[in-house]
């Protein structure tokens, strides 16, 4: 099973450092895992220093993957060539760090990923003239189809309606069981986290606050610290823990720079 530990991590834009020490235990496969954390708190940032798109201090482990790219990051901002069409933009995703040639199997797994995400219906469409929550399935199709063992996904139901957020979630959450992947979905929306995901990473100007289960860790008191609102949080009539935000947290301006 893929593990991922991060020891320490920093990270700067030119002299700005945006994120420093941000440790976490190991995060093992075979869970969805919400970062969370408000505007500028520096969640893509720690995605891109995950990736390696930005050097830094610290380190990152991944220890247990054995797949051609081990780890694929879906960005907030979906940059799939617009004159692509939605099947050759996750054909060319697919083989980025792969061989050269286009094999059968290649065709397979796309086919596989526009079915699996319920996007079959947009294959010949122009990348350009999509919705945005259709390019946001296209980025998720693209991420998936990499067949990474970690993925790391910005916002990655920000566009989407209700029910295709429940849907995706659902699906991220059952691959991540079925499959061993670490899924680690950076999210505002507080109750889906509750909802879906297994733990969470709270990072708040560049640190982390903490990591571990999701119910342990997002508390009304971490809520209204980090997130500066006045919330509860009760069973639903299923039994699932449920966000009831009564309003924000008096006594607490915004802090410079968010
Ligand atoms: N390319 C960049 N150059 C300079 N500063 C940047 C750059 N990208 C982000 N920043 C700054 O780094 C800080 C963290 O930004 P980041 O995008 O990581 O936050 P975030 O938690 O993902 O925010 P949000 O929830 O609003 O998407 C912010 O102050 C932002 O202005």
């Amino acid at each position: 099973m893929v593990t991922l530990q991060l020891h320490d991590l920093g990270a700067s834009y030119g002299r700005r450092q945006v994120l420093s020490g941000v440790s976490t235990p190991p995060l093992s496969g075979g869970q969805l895992v919400a970062l969370l954390g408000p505007n500028a708190a520096g969640k893509s940032t720690l995605f891109r220093r995950i990736f390696g798109l930005l050097s830094g201090s610290g380190k990152v482990c991944v220890d247990g993957a054995d797949a051609p790219r081990p780890i694929a990051y879906m960005p907030q901002d979906n940059g799939a060539r617009p004159v692509l069409s939605v099947y050759e933009s996750i054909l060319l995703a697919r083989m980025q760090g792969r061989h050269l040639r286009v094999s059968a199997e290649d065709h397979v797994e796309v086919d596989r990923m526009l079915e699996l995400l319920d996007i079959a219906h947009l294959r010949g469409r122009n990348v350009g003239d999509l919705s945005g929550g259709q390019r946001q399935m296209i980025g998720a199709a693209q991420a998936l189809v990499q067949q990474p063992r970690i993925l790391l996904m910005d916002e990655p139901t920000s566009a989407l309606d209700l029910s295709r957020q429940i849907d995706l979630l659902t699906l991220l959450q059952r691959l991540a069981k079925e499959q061993g992947l670490l899924i680690i979905v950076a999210m505002h929306d507080i109750g889906h986290a509750l909802r879906f995901a297994d733990a969470a990473m709270v990072i708040d100007r560049g640190h982390m606050i903490a990591c571990g289960p999701t119910e342990e860790i997002v508390t009304p008191e971490l809520l209204r610290q980090v997130f500066e609102v006045e919330a509860r949080i009760e069973p639903c009539s299923k039994g699932r823990p449920q966000l009831i935000v009564e309003g924000r947290a008096t006594g607490s301006p915004a802090p410079e720079g968010r």
